[in-house]
């Protein structure tokens, strides 16, 4: 069983590098600056305890691999970026393999459905970031990740249970479940701040707004009929194996919406997180223009070329009142 991990960033690369580290066959997927880095050196992560550095393949295009029926294959590019990277495995002969979706958000695992036969979706709480090419960090311990793990859009298989093994060999933990939507959901919730922490910089108290973004989304998952479970701070889970630590001499990087606005990537995720909620509402006839605002001012702040904290907690107060 090799694990293909398509998109090697800041997940992709904590993923990459502690199962290869672990003795998984591991077969990166990444592009640019960091596929010659990955190339030339490895690939190093820096965690709360301890740095290290392993070497795995790296190639610049799925169309390198010779893919094989036992692949998994986790997808852990950006939302904006799945019907691209699925075109490309699907052009390299990818058919039935088992395909995983550690991203945010919910829509990448329809999208993927819609190709292929085997997805699952995989709800990723893991902070981590992309630092330069070929260094990542994780802010987490004592395991690197928690992850919910099952097939989309339910069920449970021996491929969940294959990669919940193999991620828990490596330093995560990988919980497989029945019905991994629900964990997708609670997630999403979660990541409605992402782009409210990008508008006015990371360490910055907006949880009066991120309440009002939060019950708003709850009202409009109502309406849909979409059920949830938290997996926020309140699950207890994580009191023992994911507490977030800073990482020696990191400064505060903010989340991967953060990230993306500060290395001008040219663009967000935020049409597939607060966008869905937008989605469901329009669809469902429930008003969600906190929401709406938030997709539209992160399409808004990459056009504009903004970075993480251009926008006090005022002015972002007074654009989703509409004042
Ligand atoms: N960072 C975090 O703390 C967390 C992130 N997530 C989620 O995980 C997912 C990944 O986020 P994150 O790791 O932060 O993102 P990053 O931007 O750090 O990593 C994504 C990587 O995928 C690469 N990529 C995209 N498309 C392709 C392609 N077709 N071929 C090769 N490489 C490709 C990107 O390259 P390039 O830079 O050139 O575009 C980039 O290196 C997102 O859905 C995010 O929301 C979830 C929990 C925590
Ligand atoms: C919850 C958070 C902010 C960190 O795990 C995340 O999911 C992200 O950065 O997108």
């Amino acid at each position: 069983m090799r694990i293909i991990i398509h998109g090697v960033g800041a997940v992709g690369g904590v993923l990459a590098a502690a199962l290869s580290r672990s003795g998984q066959q591991v077969v990166g997927i990444a592009r640019g600056a960091q596929l010659e880095a990955i190339r030339a050196d490895g690939l190093t992560v820096r965690t709360p305890q301890e740095t290290f550095s392993a070497r795995f393949d790296c190639v610049a295009h799925p169309s390198e691999i010779t893919f094989e029926a036992d692949d998994l294959i986790l997808l852990t590019m950006k939302s904006q970026d799945t019907v691209a990277a699925l075109e490309d495995l699907r052009a390299a002969g990818v058919r039935d393999q088992h395909i995983f979706c550690f991203q945010n958000g919910v829509a990448n695992e329809p999208t993927a459905l819609r190709r292929f036969p085997n997805v699952h979706g995989v709800t990723v709480m893991m902070p981590c970031s992309y630092l330069k090419p070929g260094q990542v960090s994780v802010r987490a311990q004592p395991r690197f990740g928690l992850f919910d793990i099952g097939r989309y859009p339910h069920g449970a298989d021996d491929a969940d249970r294959s990669l919940a093994a193999a991620l828990d060999a490596a330093g995560f933990a990988g919980f497989p479940m029945e019905d991994v939507m629900q964990s997708k959901y609670g997630k999403l919730l979660m990541n409605l701040g992402n782009i409210i922490e990008a508008s006015v910089g990371p360490g910055v108290d907006t949880a009066p707004l991120r309440q009002r973004v939060r019950s708003e989304a709850e009202t409009v998952l109502q309406a849909a009929g979409i059920s949830w479970v938290d997996v926020g701070a309140a699950d207890p889970r994580r009191d023992a194996i994911l507490k977030v630590a800073e990482v020696p001499g990191e400064a505060r990087p903010g989340g991967s919406t953060v990230q993306s606005l500060r290395r001008g990537t040219g663009h967000v995720e935020t049409d597939y997180l607060n966008g869905e909620i937008a989605y469901l509402g329009r669809r469902h006839d429930v008003e969600a223009p906190l929401n709406a605002r938030l997709t539209q001012l992160g399409a808004d702040l990459v056009r504009q070329g903004h970075s993480p904290g251009d926008l006090s907690v005022e002015d972002l107060t007074a654009l989703l009142d509409g004042t």
